[in-house]
C-alpha cells in the first residue's frame, strides 16, 4: 500500500518504544489501543534492539498498521524500512544525511526530519520538495525518553521560529509534528501558541512516546490526547474571550464584579512590592495573599475568584512558580505574569524564559523595555529594571505588545507614559496547520491609555508591579460571563487616573504611596469610569 504524501495525517503521531510498556502490556497492544482511538501515523523507534528482532518487532506492527490503513514510518534505520517496504523514515540531524535517504527510498515513501533550529530549515528549502515531507520540531520541553538529548528544550517559542523559517524559506510543502514532553496539560497550549507569524501555519500534529506507551490504560490516554486535538478551543481562563472593545460601562461592569467577588490575589513577587502590592488588593475590594509555600498552592488556586500574580523582581524558588503556574492553569484561574527585568541579566532571562514556556498566562505586563525585549524588538540591552521611557515610538511600542500577545496568546500590557493594551486570545480557538487563518499581531485589538506624564509615579517602589496587584484583581473578580478584555483594561484605566490624582494631592514621593492606594479606593468604591482623568481609546 503507497500512501499519498498529501494524504497523511500528521495529528497524533505516535512513536514506539518497548522500554516502558506498563506491566501486562505489549509494544502491539499499545500499537493497536492508539490505532483503535484515533493515532493517525505510526513510528517504530526501538533504539537498543538488535536488527533481527527490530524487523520482526517492525513486520507486527505493520501488520496491525495496515489493519487500520495507518502509515508506518522506521526510526534510523533505513535497511530495515526497504527490508519491510515500509511507508517512509524518521532521521534525525546525526543520522544517515537526507539525500542519501531520499536516494535508497525513493521518491514515493515519507521521509522525516528532526529540526531544532532555523538554519536547518534553510537547508531543506534548498533542497526542495522532493526531500523532507516532514520535520519533527523539538524538543520542546524536557523528557526522559530520548537519553542524552543534544539540545536544551526549546519551548512553543522556538516553534515558533522554526515555522516561521518555513514560511521564509518557502517550504510550503513540508508538514510539521511537535515532539518532546507532550501531555494533556501542555498540548493544547502548545497547538494554541505555535503559530507562524504571518498567520498561516501552525503544527499539523503532534508526536509522542510516553503518554501513550507508557499509559497503563492507551485507550483513554489516546482518546484524552485525540480530544484534545480535535477540541479547538482552549479555555485556559473561565471568561468569556470575546473580541468586543471595552468602553467605561463595560468597566463599570467588571469593576461590580471585582467588587461583589472579593477574589484571592496570591501575590509571589519581590520583597520591595508585597507590602504595598497587598494594601493596593486591598484598596480594591480584594483579599491578598503573599504565599511562596509551594505546598499550599492547589489549596489557593482552588479557592472561588483566585488569581495568581507572578512578579520575578526578586525570585521565590523555581520550584515553587513552577508549582504554582500548573496549579492555576490546571484549574482554569488566572495568572498576571509580570517578567521584571526581562532580559536585563542573563540569569533573568533564562529565568523569565523557562517560566514563559512552561505556562499559560491570562495577561503578561511589562513596562516598555521588559515588551520590546519579549518582542524581540528591542535595540539596546535592557539596563537594570527601570523602563527605559525616553520618547518611544507608539507605533514600534504598539508594535511590541502585539507581537507579544500573539505569540504567547495573551493580553499584554505595555506600560510607559501611555498604556497599550492588545488582546491576542483569539477567543481560546486553535487549530491544526492553517494558524489563525492569516490573521497576524497587528491584527490584534489593541487600546491606548493616556493621562499626561506623571513623573512621580517613578520616583516611589513598587508602582509597576502593583498595576499587577491591580490586573489580578480585576481579572480575578470575573464572573464566568466576564470579559477579560475588558477587565485588563479597566485596571489599567483605574490605575493611570488614580496615579493622576494622586499627584495632584501629594506633596512629594512619601505622600504619594499614600495618595496613590486613596485614589484606587476612592475611584473603585464610586466606580464611575466615565469621569476618571485617563482616556481610552482604540489604536485600531
Ligand atoms: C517525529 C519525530 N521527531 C523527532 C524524532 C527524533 O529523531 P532523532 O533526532 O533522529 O532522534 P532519535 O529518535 O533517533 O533518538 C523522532 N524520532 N520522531
Ligand atoms: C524521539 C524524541 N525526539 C525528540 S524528544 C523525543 C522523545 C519524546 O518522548 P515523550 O513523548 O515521551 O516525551
Ligand atoms: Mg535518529
Amino acid at each position: 500500500m503507497v500512501f499519498a504524501k498529501n494524504d497523511v495525517d500528521y495529528s497524533l503521531y505516535l512513536v514506539t518504544d518497548s522500554t516502558m510498556l506498563p506491566p501486562g502490556t505489549t509494544l502491539c497492544s499499545q500499537v493497536e489501543a492508539g490505532l483503535k482511538n484515533g493515532v493517525t501515523l505510526v513510528q517504530i523507534r526501538e533504539k537498543d534492539t538488535e536488527t533481527r528482532d527490530f524487523v520482526e518487532e517492525a513486520l507486527e506492527v505493520q501488520k496491525i498498521c495496515k489493519k487500520y490503513k495507518v502509515p508506518l514510518i522506521i526510526n534510523d534505520r533505513i535497511d530495515v524500512a526497504m527490508a519491510i517496504d515500509a511507508d517512509g523514515v524518521h532521521v534525525g540531524q546525526s543520522d544517515m544525511p537526507i539525500p542519501m535517504v531520499r536516494r535508497l527510498l525513493g521518491p514515493s515513501k515519507i521521509l522525516g526530519w528532526s529540526v531544532g533550529k532555523p538554519s536547518e530549515v534553510e537547508t531543506l528549502a534548498k533542497w526542495g520538495p522532493d526531500m523532507v515531507d516532514y520535520i519533527g520540531v523539538g524538543t520542546l520541553f524536557p523528557t526522559l525518553t530520548k537519553k542524552n538529548p543534544k539540545k536544551s528544550p526549546m519551548g512553543p517559542q522556538g516553534a515558533i521560529a522554526v515555522l516561521d523559517a518555513l514560511e521564509e524559506f518557502k517550504a510550503i510543502w513540508c508538514r510539521t509534528v511537535g515532539i518532546g514532553g507532550l501531555h494533556p496539560d501542555n498540548i493544547q497550549r502548545v497547538i494554541c501558541q505555535c503559530v507562524s507569524s504571518n498567520g498561516k501555519r501552525s503544527l499539523d500534529g503532534i508526536s509522542l512516546v510516553s503518554d501513550i506507551m507508557a499509559a497503563p490504560d492507551a485507550c483513554a490516554a489516546t482518546k484524552r490526547l485525540r480530544g484534545l486535538l480535535d477540541g479547538s478551543k482552549y479555555q485556559f481562563v473561565d471568561c468569556k474571550l470575546n473580541e468586543t472593545f471595552p468602553t467605561t460601562a463595560s468597566i463599570q461592569s467588571v469593576i461590580s464584579q471585582v467588587s461583589s467577588n472579593r477574589p484571592l490575589v496570591q501575590h509571589i513577587t519581590n520583597k520591595v512590592h508585597q507590602n504595598f502590592g497587598a494594601n493596593v488588593t486591598l484598596a480594591l475590594g480584594s483579599s491578598p495573599i503573599m504565599s511562596e509555600i509551594e505546598s499550599e498552592v492547589s489549596e489557593l488556586a482552588r479557592i472561588p475568584n483566585a488569581s495568581l500574580l507572578l512578579n520575578t523582581g526578586s525570585v521565590a524558588p523555581i520550584e515553587t512558580l513552577k508549582a504554582a503556574i500548573n496549579a492555576y492553569n490546571e484549574v482554569n484561574r488566572p495568572i498576571t505574569f509580570d517578567p521584571v527585568g526581562y532580559s536585563a541579566t542573563e540569569t533573568r532571562l533564562c529565568l523569565n524564559n523557562t517560566l514563559l514556556t512552561y505556562g499559560q498566562f491570562t495577561c503578561i505586563k511589562g513596562n516598555c523595555s521588559e515588551i520590546l525585549s519579549l518582542a524581540k524588538l528591542n535595540k539596546d540591552k535592557m539596563k537594570g529594571v527601570d523602563a527605559n521611557s525616553g520618547n518611544m515610538d507608539i507605533n514600534l511600542l504598539v508594535r511590541a505588545t502585539q507581537i507579544v500577545a500573539f505569540q504567547y496568546r495573551t493580553i499584554a500590557v505595555c506600560t510607559g507614559e501611555f498604556d497599550c493594551v492588545a488582546n491576542g486570545i483569539f477567543d481560546g480557538k486553535y487549530k491544526l496547520s492553517s494558524g489563525t487563518a492569516g490573521i497576524t499581531a497587528e491584527d490584534l485589538p489593541c487600546m491606548i491609555i493616556e493621562d499626561g506624564p506623571i513623573p512621580i509615579m517613578g520616583d516611589i517602589t513598587a508602582s509597576g508591579c502593583s498595576l499587577g496587584s491591580t490586573i489580578a484583581c480585576f481579572i480575578g473578580g470575573l464572573n464566568s460571563t466576564g470579559n477579560l478584555f475588558d477587565a485588563v483594561v479597566g485596571a489599567v484605566l483605574l490605575y493611570k487616573s488614580a496615579g493622576k490624582l494622586a499627584s495632584t494631592r501629594c506633596q512629594g514621593s512619601g505622600s504619594f504611596h499614600v495618595q496613590l492606594i486613596d485614589a484606587l479606593y476612592q475611584l473603585f468604591h464610586e466606580n464611575k469610569p466615565e469621569s476618571w482623568s485617563a482616556s481610552l481609546k482604540k489604536f485600531n
